[in-house]
């Protein structure tokens, strides 16, 4: 270790809950485009020994191109849009295939979701996505996600699977975030074409001097390169979640992480209270509307973190929708925002109603039993 600043970041990484990995292209698959199959054994038993030890673990795989290009004949990454789409289209298939057999080998359950940037920057898909995540993690299913491919092209794609894995780390306020690759991970300057390029193993305030030394991809398979691992330790650092870039070649490489080894470069999170994180979706996006509660739940929201609940609203004004972000007040004091799960008309019909009688009362069967629950509300006074 370098430093105790790095001991200490190090040995707190047994702590972490929810963990967030990433693998691409590279270590997926061989030179010559095959899949690496011995890798995804190792993979499907690392993270299922985590997920037995407790741990949340989510995993971002690229390789839905890759995997596509042999099945239709390519040998190189086609250049044009619908080609490539052609390619994810069959290879997210085959990729899934794969994945199900080994983690089926550990006792696994595995799940596929499918990502664009609309889902990130959409209140509403995003908070379908992290109730998605949410559930599968509750329920012990290893959720695999990767941009959808097959029906994107570049203005609504995340682009790279590098920031896709910091935007996934972000929508389910995950611990931590590790990026496996072929390189062990930053250098001063790309080890492949500088010899002298210095290893950093630690870096405890992120700053743009680190998107300076990255370079782009290292084999004509990976996409972006350490730019794009850059822009997703930015993304990290800025929400509270640490960071790690390693080789996905070292053995049991996943283990060594988690046991707080110096495996790696570690990217330390700011200082960021947890409530920030939701206040980067909250307070970034305008109100739509007001929710007026009574003193009861005022008190529950301010003073016990508790989540909006129908039986304290005395009426919404606005005309605001499913996912939109809503202000939530006692009197003429705003005293809470946060993310509604559902619209004004049925705030309206739901105020002051017990839980067990929500679907009576909407006409059709509740969504949620709360209105604004505690994960997509921020506390104001
Ligand atoms: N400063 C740097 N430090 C480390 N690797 C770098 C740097 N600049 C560029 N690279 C390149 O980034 C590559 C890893 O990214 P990439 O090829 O996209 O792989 P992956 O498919 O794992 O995302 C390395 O193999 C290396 O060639
Ligand atoms: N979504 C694409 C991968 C994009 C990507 O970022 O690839 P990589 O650099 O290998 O992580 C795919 O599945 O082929």
């Amino acid at each position: 270790m370098n430093s105790q600043d790095e001991l200490k970041a190090r040995q707190a990484i047994p702590a972490k809950k929810r963990v967030v990995v990433k693998i691409g292209t590279s270590s997926l698959t061989y030179p010559n485009g095959k899949p690496n199959l011995r890798f995804f054994d190792s993979m499907a038993r690392q993270l299922m020994d985590l997920q037995n030890r407790g741990y949340e673990m989510v995993l971002v795989s690229s390789g839905a191109i890759a995997m596509g290009m042999p099945s239709l004949g390519y040998t190189t990454k086609p250049k044009n849009l619908p080609e490539k789409q052609a390619c994810a289209a069959v290879g997210q298939g085959t990729l899934m295939h794969l994945y199900e057999k080994f983690f089926h080998e550990y006792g696994g359950i595995v799940s596929q979701i499918l990502l664009t940037k609309g889902d990130a920057l959409n209140p509403k898909r995003y908070l379908y996505a992290r109730g998605c995540l949410d559930a599968l993690l509750a329920l012990d299913a290893i959720p695999i996600v990767n941009e959808n491919d097959a029906v994107t092209a570049d203005e609504i794609k995340v682009g790279d699977n590098d920031t896709l894995s910091a935007v996934v780390a972000s929508i389910c306020e995950a611990d931590l975030l590790i990026i496996l690759s072929d390189v062990n991970g930053l250098y001063t300057d790309n080890p492949s074409a500088n010899p002298d390029a210095q290893f950093i193993s630690y870096v405890g305030e992120f700053s743009r001097k680190y998107m300076d030394m990255a370079g782009g991809a290292g084999t004509a398979r990976g996409t972006g390169g350490m730019q794009t691992k850059m822009k997703a330790a930015e993304i990290c650092t800025r929400s509270g979640i640490d960071m790690v870039i390693a080789n996905s070649s070292i053995h049991d490489v996943l283990f060594s992480i988690m046991d707080g080894e110096a495996i790696g470069t570690l990217f330390q999170a700011d200082n960021v209270h947890p409530q920030m994180k939701k206040r980067q979706i909250i307070i970034g996006s305008a109100i739509k509307g007001r929710i007026y509660v009574d003193k009861g739940c005022r008190d529950a929201i301010v003073n016990n973190g508790s989540s909006l609940l129908p039986v304290g609203i005395l009426r919404a004004e606005g005309n605001f929708h499913v996912g939109d972000p809503v202000s939530i007040c006692y009197g003429d004091q705003e005293i809470a925002r946060g993310i509604t799960h559902y619209d004004a008309e049925d705030v309206n019909s739901i105020r002051g109603c017990q839980t067990d009688d929500l679907s009576e009362r909407l006409g059709y069967e509740k969504t949620y039993d709360t209105v604004v629950h505690r994960n997509y509300l921020l506390v104001i006074r």
